[in-house]
């Protein structure tokens, strides 16, 4: 299946560059300054169990050679809009687009792109970021990702999606769930970004501090809360693999916080704003939640002055 990765950051470099690794037919759709420091470094990654470097095929906007029959993207919230123009021409009328950005918002704005029956759900999990010199640096082992059609039934372009997403490098599973699993990550991931930010620290240090543990079990509730009060409760397994992670003594950030600690951009509002606004339209209450899209919106309001 050729298949597009469009963003060759922290996640779609890690995830795009294992498929490489693999043997995969895999193409990157990037911006000029992204491709230099991959045509001078080859696409690095740095990772617990060692270094790799491939050097896949890169496409610029100006280049798209469409239609890919899989198209995965792998960009912030904050360059959505463009990267659904620049990748227009990848898309064909068979196409599947699959979605590796935290957060729902995007899912609407897919399939208004492209119709539902291109844009499918997906999750990814993993602690990766970008070094200095432009490599991908896997954080932690965890690595999986996740991916279906939004609707949960039969597609026949499944088992090849899960073909071409499957390589010995990391784990990936084909779901009848994947509104559930998006959920289920999403109230993760702002129960993790909000106490990382609200800290500025890992879980680990968190967790060491007085009162940390309850401050994460209190966050994980609301979290909670919202999504049962829209219909997506979390499932007692996936429920089970939040309060593992948010015991950790492990120095465990989110992505959120790295940005934040680099001085970058933030998906605030694709993450917490939304959550809240699900919150406000159900009267749930959510003070903790609440105070970290306070504290990172006056953070980006800083940043741009
Ligand atoms: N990092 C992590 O550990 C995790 C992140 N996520 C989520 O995954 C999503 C992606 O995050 P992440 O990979 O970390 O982000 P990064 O910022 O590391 O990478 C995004 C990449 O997208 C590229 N990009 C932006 N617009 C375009 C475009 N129009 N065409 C081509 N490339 C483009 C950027 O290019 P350029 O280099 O030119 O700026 C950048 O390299 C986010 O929603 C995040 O929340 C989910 C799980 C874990
Ligand atoms: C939940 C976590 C930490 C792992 O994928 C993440 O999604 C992020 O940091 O953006």
């Amino acid at each position: 299946m050729r298949t597009l990765f469009v963003g060759a950051g922290a996640t779609g470099g890690y995830f795009g560059g294992r498929l490489a690794q693999a043997g995969k037919d895999v193409t990157f759709l990037v911006r000029p300054g992204r491709r230099a420091v991959l045509d001078r470094r080859g696409l690095r990654i740095k990772s617990p169990d060692g270094e790799t470097v491939v050097r896949p095929r890169l496409i610029t906007a100006d280049s798209v050679d469409g239609p890919y029959e899989l198209v995965v993207l792998a960009v912030k919230s904050y360059a959505l809009e463009q990267a659904l123009i620049d990748m227009a021409p990848a898309i064909g009328p068979r196409t599947v687009i699959v979605p590796l950005l935290n957060g729902m918002r995007h899912v609407e704005e897919l399939e208004g792109a492209f119709g539902p029956e291109r844009a499918w759900g997906g999750v990814c999990l993993v602690e990766a970021t970008v070094d200095d010199d432009g490599d991908i640096v896997q954080l932690s082992p965890m690595h999986r990702i996740g991916y279906g059609p939004l609707d949960g039934g039969d597609d026949d372009r499944l088992s090849e999606v899960t073909f071409a997403l499957s390589g010995e490098e990391f784990d990936s599973n084909p779901s009848h769930t994947i509104v559930q699993d998006m959920w289920e990550k999403w109230i993760f991931l702002a129960t993790m970004a909000s106490l990382t930010t609200l800290m500025r620290a890992g879980i680990g240090e968190i967790n060491a501090a007085p009162g940390g543990r309850d401050l994460g079990a209190r966050t994980l509730a609301e979290a909670m809360a919202i999504a049962t009060a829209a219909d997506h409760a979390p499932r007692p397994g996936a429920v089970a693999v939040f309060q593992r992670n948010l015991a950790t003594k492990a120095p465990m950030t989110s992505s959120m916080y790295r940005d934040m600690a680099q001085g970058l951009p933030v998906e605030a509002d694709a993450i917490l704003g939304d959550l809240l606004a699900e919150a406000a339209k159900r009267d749930v209450p959510a003070p903790m939640l609440a105070a970290a899209y306070t504290n990172l919106s006056i953070y980006a309001t800083k940043r741009t002055g």
